[in-house]
């Protein structure tokens, strides 16, 4: 049953050698589902068999799937292959017999898939070409040493720790491609330095060895998208490759023919610099793991550079030794150190610099000829490649330089403010710092749209998780909106929108704050912080509200999200919810924003009638006063009390419209009309 349950297993998953360890992870969606169409198939097929010519139908489909499942599911063990009747009845039979395993019974270890989960797996934003499984820690084992050592577990090629190997066999590479062209050519190996460097040559014999016997065919490959990991078949994907070939000979033990030529024959570990593939290897491997690849491209010209020197340099002493150290003016004087000396004349030659000595029989002219062309053709593309990956390394960096030049020539030019000026430039250093580029869409829609939405989604995540209408709403809302987010950003005091203005865009806040300003915009309402949005109100059009509600400032740097009307419009129309959790917030803002406008009238009208009272009474006292002394009132005197009076009427009968004045007030005011024997006004008392 453990067998057939392993089978079973082996038929259905791509990585027939981890199936029972495999963790639901919701970014292995790209490998094969557990169940496969291929099975149902059969299962159909085979219940059916009732006369000879199905039982031939059979037989063929068999044929055609067990073929298919070569080729798709790179099954260890193909399906047994079914000659007669006898044999298919059997195994129809069998086939009847079988009962799927269930969870708990034979794969303890299998977590059941839950819909939901699968659900969340089918949603899971994915890219068209996996990435590595050990990046997403799915074979997390594969990443450690044990993987390199265990002869049973497939390598993940992407991984560090076979990239540190492939360091390992380029150090090895390196040795042999150096040492055995020296060694060949310069007299550095002697009988007392014989051991060491035998040594030397079998410590990297063993790692080549290793390399070809252990690691490269347990080396996981990509096949149609699916990562590869059963053993026959990237042990059969090693060996279909050329560079198997390369491997095998340059293993050769050519150095057995030591015994006959001696060990100062060096010449015979040749074929130790076929592998050269490693190398190569090696370096596109850390090209794809830096942060910064261009160092390793520029170190690997430097290294192809250098060994072409070195060629020469070692060409040139086996030449002058043949010729005869220091015979005529060309050769090599056997003066100093030899390698250093004929380093140096083969950089002069190489590079076309300084002053060469004249060669002087036809095998000079040859070298000196070969060395010049090698220095004009090989070193000039060389040199070209390193040219351009510095420029390379450096092209953002020189058209953030030659864009913020421009902009400041240009406002120059139109004698703008310096301090626009100094704004302008804060700003492109701010956006430099913070995006490293302009032109962000560009290299985005480069990518096929599914793996754009990845790397935007894998990119705003941390502000986007922050952002509480995507936490209440659904994924596909957050997939739907994120590449219509538009990064921008803003200097300290930026008015991001202004109250009254038609709105255009809503905003999430990816870092930074910004301030929701009053309607006089002496008062901050509301700080908002990273993953707030704002903007949205005027773009909903509740009740007629098209405009902005508030102007909204950036407090210090901020950079948003800015998302069109339009894009959210689309986004909202398929997911209502979402549309009803800003609808609620909007709503509420709104009436939070008309209590407090009315909160602050009030305040104000208060403060207004609390002036004209202590004004009224004033007069009213003065009033008073003027009357008690002059015992003969005038007519002129009369005229004033009854213009006074009908001020204080005047007055108190607006405070009485605002219906505010409370009942220790009134009564004042009616004391003082009395004492000036004016009518009281009319005041409604708030309590009333
Ligand atoms: N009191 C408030 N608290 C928080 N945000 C607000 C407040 N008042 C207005 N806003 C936001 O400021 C935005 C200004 O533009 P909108 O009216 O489009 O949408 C508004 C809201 O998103």
């Amino acid at each position: 049953m453990v067998f057939e349950t392993l089978y079973f297993l082996r038929k259905h998953t791509v990585h027939p050698a981890t199936p029972v360890r495999r963790p639901p992870q919701a970014k292995d969606t790209w490998c094969t589902p557990v169940s496969t169409p291929v099975h149902t198939t059969i299962t159909k097929t085979r219940s059916n068999i009732e006369t000879k010519s199905e039982l031939q139908d059979v037989q063929n489909k068999e044929r055609d799937l067990s073929q298919l499942q070569k080729i798709q599911l790179f099954s260890p063990s193909p399906p047994p292959a079914y000659k007669s009747e006898n044999d298919i009845t059997q195994a129809d039979t069998e086939l009847k017999e079988f009962k799927p395993p269930s969870s708990n019974e034979n794969s303890p270890d299998i977590p059941p898939v839950s819909e939901d989960k699968l659900d969340a797996i089918i949603e899971t934003p994915q890219s068209p070409v996996p990435t590595s499984p050990s990046y997403h820690q799915k074979c997390q084992r594969f990443a450690q040493w044990s993987a390199i050592r265990d002869l049973f577990v497939p390598i993940d090629p992407q991984g560090p720790h076979y990239i540190s190997w492939l360091f390992i066999m380029t150090i090895s590479y390196s040795y042999n491609a150096w040492c055995i062209v020296l060694r060949a050519t310069f007299p550095y190996q002697t009988p007392s330095n014989t051991s060491i460097w035998m040594a030397c040559d079998y410590v990297s014999d063993v790692m080549y060895l290793l390399d070809t016997v252990f690691v490269k065919p347990r080396l996981m490959f990509l096949h149609e998208g699916f990562w590869v990991d059963d053993l026959t078949e990237t042990r059969k994907n090693y060996r279909k490759k050329s560079q198997y070939k390369f491997d095998v000979i340059s293993l050769l033990p050519l150095d057995l023919l030591y015994l006959y030529f001696g060990t100062n024959k060096v010449i015979l570990r040749f074929p130790r610099l076929l592998k050269l593939q490693t190398f190569w290897e090696f370096h596109q491997a850390i090209d794809r793991v830096l942060a910064s690849p261009y160092v390793v491209r520029i170190g690997k010209m430097l290294f192809y550079i250098f060994y072409l020197i070195h060629l020469n340099a070692c060409a040139y002493y086996a030449m002058s030794d043949y010729i005869g150290l220091g015979s005529n003016g060309w050769v090599y004087d056997n003066q100093g150190s030899a390698y250093i000396r004929c380093f140096y004349f083969a950089t002069k030659t190489a590079t076309s610099i300084g002053k060469n000595p004249k060669p002087e029989n036809t095998i000079e002219y040859l070298f000196m000829t070969a060395a010049w062309l090698m220095g004009v053709f090989v070193f000039a593309i060389l040199i070209g490649q390193i040219r351009d990956i510095i420029a390379t390394a450096t092209r953002t960096r020189t058209e953030y330089r030659k864009t913020l030049d421009g902009s400041r020539s240009y406002l120059r030019r139109l004698n703008m403010p310096v301090t626009l000026q100094r704004r302008v430039a804060s700003w492109y250093d701010y956006t430099w710092s913070k995006q490293r580029c302009f032109d962000e869409p560009r290299i985005l829609n480069s990518l096929p749209s599914n793996m754009k939405r990845d790397v935007a989604l894998e990119v705003h995540m941390t502000t986007l998780s922050k952002v509480q209408l995507f936490r209440d709403c659904s994924d596909s809302l957050l997939r739907d909106l994120v590449l219509q987010l538009r990064p921008v950003c803003f200097l300290p005091g930026d008015v991001v929108v202004r109250r009254g203005e038609v709105g255009h865009q809503m905003y999430i806040i990816s870092s930074g704050e910004c301030c929701v300003m009053s309607q006089d915009e002496k008062e901050v309402l509301a700080t908002l912080q990273e993953g707030s949005v704002f903007g949205e109100i005027s773009l909903l059009g509740i009740d007629g509200l098209r405009r902005r509600t508030a102007t909204v400032r950036a407090r210090g740097y901020a950079s948003l999200f800015a998302l069109s009307k339009s894009d959210l419009d689309a986004a909202l129309k398929h997911h209502k919810q979402a549309a009803q959790v800003l609808r609620i917030r909007a709503d509420q803002i709104i009436r939070e924003n008309a209590a407090r406008q009315a909160k602050q009238r009030m305040i104000r009208l208060e403060a207004k009638k609390s002036v004209s009272i202590h004004e009224d009474e004033s007069i009213v006292r003065r009033r008073l006063s003027n009357t008690s002394s002059a015992s003969n009132l005038t007519l002129e005197g009369a005229r004033r009390q009854r213009s006074a009076s009908a001020l204080s009427k005047r007055r108190l009968s607006a405070v009485s419209e605002s219906g505010v004045v409370d009942q220790g007030q009134a009564a004042t005011l009616a004391v003082t009309c009395d004492r000036a024997r004016t009518p009281l006004p009319t005041i409604v008392l708030s309590g009333d």
